[in-house]
């Protein structure tokens, strides 16, 4: 992965994870793009996938990371744009290959599920992980 900037949102299920989030991905040189909840607030996780996917569209980011309680809810909605690829992992081998192999935009935890290091884990493989292509290539191209 080589974005330079990372959008990262969640809904209020995951600010506390987000927060620890965007510290590591400063830490390691990649400046983060917040778009909230940042609040304990109850709000809608659709609102936070459409915005991470906004700002990749529009070159405000080259990456996301989105967080919800499972994962689940905020994935199938980022999923829902064509030029997402987002992907939710459980744990650093998932992180790695949706890298490898899917070329995944987008990193998807679900703060419920998931302890804050293998969170931690999972964005560092997500990260530090570059696609494969080759024979993933014309699968991916299927996607789009
Ligand atoms: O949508 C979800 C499941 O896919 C997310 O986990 C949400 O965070 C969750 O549904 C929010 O639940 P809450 O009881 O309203 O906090």
């Amino acid at each position: 992965m080589t974005a330079k900037t990372f959008a990262i949102a969640s809904d209020h299920a995951g600010t506390e994870l987000k927060a620890a989030l965007k510290t590591l991905l400063e830490e390691q040189g990649v400046a983060v793009l917040d778009l909230g909840t940042n609040g304990p607030a109850s709000v809608d996780y659709p609102n936070f996938a459409d915005a991470v996917a906004a700002a990749l569209a529009d070159g405000r980011a080259e990456a996301g990371v989105l967080i919800c309680g499972t994962g689940i809810g905020i994935s199938i909605a980022a999923n829902r744009h064509r030029h997402v690829r987002a992907a939710l992992c459980h744990d650093i081998t998932t992180a790695r290959l949706c890298r490898q192999h899917n070329d995944a935009n987008v990193l998807v935890l679900g703060a419920r599920i998931v302890g804050a290091e293998v969170a931690r884990d999972c964005t560092l493989a997500f990260l530090s992980t570059p696609y494969e292509g080759g024979r993933h290539a014309r699968r991916v191209a299927m996607l789009g």
